[in-house]
């Protein structure tokens, strides 16, 4: 499998960066925000609001014991700077965990949808997405959708609500005061859309390069032996290289756009106060008289328009400071999708087809198959195999053995004809999957005990699982019986064990009715093959059972023999008589 990611080394037009982020941009304002964070956000924007009561009181009883000294009153003040600060923080904990919660059953569905389509795409699929790659946006991407959504949509909230509720209360007091926030507002979102224009680009960008560089890194260390034997590792280590650099050169254009927008806003923001701070200090001087409405501002004013102008700003601060959360969580959100968004490509027999409880017969009526745009490994092909009927198919190698076994399996589909089992065309039925065990040439062996490898989690319970594993002569292997475990890719077991641990994994579904072995002894001295043979015919007695081999010791084992190469162009094969 080729599993080098392709969007390393993906140069990418400006013209498609254009069309993508159009696209983005237009499914970010169709992306309903889910009502709970919704009411976070509102949480959140409502603490932020209470500061101006909170301020009101500091700046009057301030301003109240410069002007009166101190007296019982007082107090109170403080009583009330007191209980909306708990309020507030109350409020501001139950709006972010609101949010921090939506966000995260947001990513749930998300992650879901991915990996039900991800689980859902063919073993033969070339264009799969590769391992590496698709575990590093499952685990590592997806995980920035959570700040995105939990602090960038609060913040975009308050974003447009809190200023102008200030600005409005600072212009009772002062038309200068409040003016001066607007001129320096505006500067911060302009500057910021001018930053943040290639911001999501950039971020997406960087993500491709990690998914690209954690898919290399896997497929290279999974072949880490071939490299060595071949003399390989230099070569190999300069491409790790270049793939490190795209990487570091990615995210140092990420981080500088960071930089660059936050030092844009905190330079805007601090101009903006400290301009109000000068008006106030030469309005309370004299010097400044006008911009108080003809009146002039006494020191509780003074100082409550000095309390809010921070505030004004605050949520603007807040929103550089998520701004770079929204790039990688677009990109992160973007990631999931497209790795939904690949219709299914396996299919699984209609329910009609589960419901004998005798073994069911396959038919292939006049299919046709082609991998992609290539040459039709079939055209018009009919062979039927009775219920219970023990067939192998035999040709030379690339012949289509393997490709008829997965048609039969659905893990691909004809482009025309059907596949039958049981007389029911396969469907999107998942349930009636479980009668059939189809077993590639290359079945995955996880590290683990022997033990797990038969259930792979599946509910069975442990005498059924070591019968099982004594019928496939594997009662001696690593953790059958003893907490021996297997290493990565079955490692410490050999390659006849392996397969029969394939085998074993089909004979504990009791339901299975179904058995589609790809090559079972291919690479196995005889007498292995032998023993294969042996636990094969054992597990499929009474089923129904497709072999692809190229083994005529096992293939004169099975009922019938079907030589895909001796077929006459146009020979249906129609039942035994049609041998
Ligand atoms: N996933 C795939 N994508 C594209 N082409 C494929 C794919 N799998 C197989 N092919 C092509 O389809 C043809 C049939 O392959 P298939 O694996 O079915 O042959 P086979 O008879 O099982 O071979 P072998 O005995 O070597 O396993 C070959 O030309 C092969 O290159």
């Amino acid at each position: 499998m080729n599993s080098v990611a392709p969007q390393t080394e993906r140069q990418l037009t400006a013209n498609d960066e254009e069309k993508r982020d159009h696209k983005r941009a237009h499914q970010r304002k169709h992306r309903a925000v889910p009502a709970p964070l919704r009411a976070g956000a509102m949480l959140q924007t409502l603490a932020a609001l209470l500061w101006l009561p909170q301020a009101a009181f500091l700046a009057f009883a301030i301003g109240r014991l410069a002007n009166h000294g101190f007296d019982q009153s007082i107090y109170l003040y403080a009583a009330a700077i007191f209980l909306i600060g708990v309020l507030r923080s109350l409020i501001e904990r139950k709006g972010a965990a609101l949010c921090f919660d939506a966000a995260r059953s947001e990513l749930t569905q998300l992650r879901q949808k991915a990996i039900t389509a991800l689980a859902m795409r063919s073993p033969l699929d070339a264009t799969r997405p590769s391992s590496g790659e698709a575990a590093s946006i499952l685990a590592e991407q997806a995980e920035m959708v959570v700040p995105y959504l939990s602090r960038f949509v609060p913040v975009k909230m308050r974003v447009m609500l809190v200023p102008l509720i200030i600005a409005a209360v600072v212009f009772y007091y002062s038309w200068v005061a409040s003016l001066v926030l607007f001129i320096a507002a505006p500067l911060i979102p302009v500057f910021m859309a001018l930053i943040g224009w290639r911001a999501q680009a950039a971020s997406e960008r960087q993500l491709a390069a990690v998914g690209g560089m954690n898919g290399f890194l896997l497929d290279r260390l999974r072949g880490l032996a071939t490299i060595r034997s071949f003399g390989a590792v230099d070569a190999t280590a300069i491409r790790l290289r270049e793939n490190a650099e795209t990487l570091r050169r990615r995210t140092m254009a990420v981080l500088k756009i960071a930089f660059l927008s936050s030092a844009v806003l905190e330079l805007f923001s601090a101009l903006g106060v400290a301009m109000v701070a000068v008006y106030i200090g030469f309005h309370l001087l004299g010097q400044l008289q006008f911009g108080a409405w003809g009146a002039k501002l006494d020191l509780g004013e003074a100082l409550f328009i000095l309390l809010l102008a921070p505030a004004f700003f605050e949520p603007l601060r807040d929103l550089s400071t998520v701004w770079h959360d929204r790039a990688s969580g677009e990109a992160g959100i973007a990631a999931l999708e497209n790795l939904a968004k690949h219709s299914a490509s396996i299919i699984a027999p209609a329910a009609g087809s589960s419901a004998s409880d005798a073994a069911p017969d396959v038919t292939f009526a006049n299919v046709t198959f082609r991998f992609g745009e290539g040459n039709a490994v079939f055209s018009d092909f009919s062979l039927h195999v009775e219920a219970g009927e023990h067939v192998a198919l035999l040709a030379p190698s690339a012949y289509g053995k393997s490709t008829l076994l997965a048609l039969a399996a659905g893990l691909i589909a004809p482009e025309r004809g059907a596949v039958l089992i049981a007389g029911h065309a396969l469907g999107d039925d998942h349930a009636a999957r479980e009668r059939m065990v189809w077993i590639g040439q290359k079945p995955h062996i996880f590290s683990g005990s022997a033990r797990f490898n038969i259930t792979l989690g599946r509910k069975a319970a442990a005498k059924q699982v070591e019968e099982t594993a004594e019928h496939m002569a594997l009662g001696h292997v690593k953790g059958v019986t003893d907490n021996g475990l297997i290493g990565e890719s079955g490692t410490g077991i050999s390659g006849g064990e392996a397969m029969r641990l394939a085998l074993a994994r089909g004979a504990i579904n009791e339901k299975a009715d179904i058995i589609l072995a790809d090559e079972p002894t291919a690479h196995l001295d005889q007498w292995t093959a032998g023993q294969i043979t042996d636990s094969l015919l054992k597990f499929a007695e009474g089923k129904t059972l497709i072999v692809a081999t190229h083994d005529e010791g096992l293939a004169q084992r099975m009922n019938r023999v079907i030589r895909l190469d001796r077929l006459e162009k146009g020979q249906n094969l129609t039942g035994r008589a049609a041998e």
